[in-house]
């Protein structure tokens, strides 16, 4: 058989069949019924568009009405001229004074910002990154709602498709941190539902704060130790707290020490706090203002076991003084508020190579740590090495402040799972920002990032003249002429 005569079966032609609209097959006497329905939805999904354009940028669209009606009255040659004036006007006030232009033109920025990276990017970076779902052919998108932009962060607010769970835009804050052009991204949840983005361009806590004026009356409940990010004050609560402060050499911990000391300056004079310090480095650190101390040591050897035992006693002997009388203790109750301070916790409690001083060691701060809420006894207690091996019993501190640590796993020893997700990234911590930490209390979702006060050596001698009562004579400076 010839090959040219046999018949070959077309491929079948494959082309998308056009699909009209459900409506469209619609008989004409009902569209014409069903029309101004239509219409009348139409105009209402409009003037909701209109609506939401002016809630989310409501000075980018006054500035537009503006623009439009002054073209109308006079002119484009005007509008022009105005309109390049204020662009120009407002770069200059940028160039010239960023501070003021961010502090006054908050909003603008705000909405250039929305409208320039969040809003035009929303839609492609959340595909990208997974983070949008579908469903019976139809795409879920997490919604963009409200941003405020603060100079050194953006925050994003957004409504999570159903279905998503915050750990998931975790999961995706560098990439969106990327995608977004900021340094980096933390997630928080704001309700069920909707969680906010901070996408940070700058650190706010790079530079030292110095420590402020002596406050005669400082709340035990609320000391303050340094600056929050948001330049808020970084407080701390001594009162029915035990505070752990982990962080590696050079990370600031002195820092914290000596801003919790000055504020509690005022009170120790008064007799109403009493300090206990225990400094196993020789007294390199507490050694600095040995009078702030009721009692200090400068080892990890048995006086220091002693002292430990003596507090602990104290804490069961007013524990038991207390009981039907009051539940917390006040300063009604005429006895002096206990801070112990032990400045490095691994030598009086796992380097100690005498294993029964360890062992009484180990016994006397669990007892205060867990005994001492009630009667009115706190620990601050400072440690390079967070493992289990060398703090066993960390849950008992009830604050929990990360420095600068080596390593992510550390993080988590010390703030606990899921918290360094949420953004508290202590082993990024530069090593050009020390005293800068994350603080986590119990019963707080989220975790604060701050910066101890820098207490300078000059600081250091200006406690000592002001818990001994000493004053000093300046004398005049005679310039030139020999001593
Ligand atoms: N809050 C701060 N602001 C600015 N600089 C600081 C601050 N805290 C500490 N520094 C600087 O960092 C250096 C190290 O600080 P510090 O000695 O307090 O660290 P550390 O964690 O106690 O170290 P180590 O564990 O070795 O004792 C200090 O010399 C000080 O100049």
């Amino acid at each position: 058989m010839r090959e040219s005569s046999r018949w070959v079966d077309p491929a079948p032609l494959e082309v998308a069949r056009p699909r009209l609209p459900w409506w469209t097959m619609l008989p004409g006497w009902v569209k014409l019924v069903v029309s101004p329905i239509a219409l009348s939805w139409l105009l209402i999904w409009l003037a909701a568009r209109v609506i939401r354009l002016c809630w989310y940028y409501p000075v980018l669209m006054t500035l537009v009405v503006a623009a439009l009606w002054l073209d109308w009255w006079a002119g484009h040659y005007w509008t022009g001229a105005v309109a390049s004036v204020l662009i120009m006007g407002l770069f200059v006030w940028w160039w010239r004074s960023a501070d003021s232009y961010t502090r006054w033109c908050r909003w603008l920025r705000t909405e250039t910002r929305r409208l320039t990276i969040y809003a035009w990017d929303w839609r492609t970076v959340t595909r990208l990154s997974n983070l949008t779902g579908t469903s019976k052919g139809r795409e879920y998108r997490p919604k963009l709602k409200r941003v405020r932009s603060e100079g050194w962060r953006d925050r994003v607010r957004v409504k999570m498709i159903k279905g998503q769970a915050p750990e998931q835009w975790a999961e995706r804050a560098s990439g969106l941190a990327h995608s977004f052009h900021a340094n980096s991204c933390r997630v928080r949840v704001i309700k069920p539902g909707r969680i906010e983005l901070d996408l940070i361009h700058s650190d706010p806590l790079a530079r030292p704060v110095p420590l402020p004026a002596m406050n005669a009356t400082a709340d035990l409940r609320r000391i303050t130790v340094g600056r929050t990010e948001t330049g808020k004050p970084w407080r701390i609560r001594l009162l029915g707290n035990q505070i752990l402060a982990v962080g590696v050499q050079g990370a600031g911990k002195g820092s914290l020490l000596w801003s919790v000391v000055w504020a509690l300056a005022p009170l120790i004079k008064t007799g109403m706090v009493r300090l206990y310090g225990i400094d196993p480095k020789g007294g390199m650190e507490l050694g600095q203002c040995p009078e702030v101390f009721h009692k200090v040591v400068y080892d990890n050897g048995l006086d220091a076991v002693n002292l430990l035992e003596e507090i602990a006693n104290d804490v069961r002997q007013r524990a038991g003084n207390y009981r039907g009388l009051r539940r917390l203790w006040t300063r009604e109750s005429g006895e002096p508020f206990t801070l112990l301070i032990v400045d490095e916790l691994a030598d009086v409690i796992a380097y100690q190579t005498d294993k029964k001083l360890k062992e009484r060691a180990q016994a006397a701060i669990q007892t205060i740590t867990s005994q001492g809420r009630a009667p009115g006894f706190a620990t601050l207690a400072l440690v390079q090495d967070p493992r289990k091996e060398i703090v066993p019993f960390r849950n008992l501190f009830t604050t929990r402040i990360a420095m600068r640590l080596d390593e992510p796993t550390q993080v988590d020893m010390v703030l606990g799972d899921g918290v360094r997700e949420r953004g508290a990234e202590a082993h990024e911590i530069s090593e050009l920002t020390p005293g800068v930490a994350w603080a986590k209390e119990d019963g707080k979702r989220e975790p604060a990032r701050a910066r101890a006060f820098y207490a300078t050596d000059d600081d250091l001698w200006d406690l000592r003249a002001y818990v001994n009562g000493w004053s000093f004579e300046v004398l005049p400076f005679r310039g030139g002429e020999a001593a």
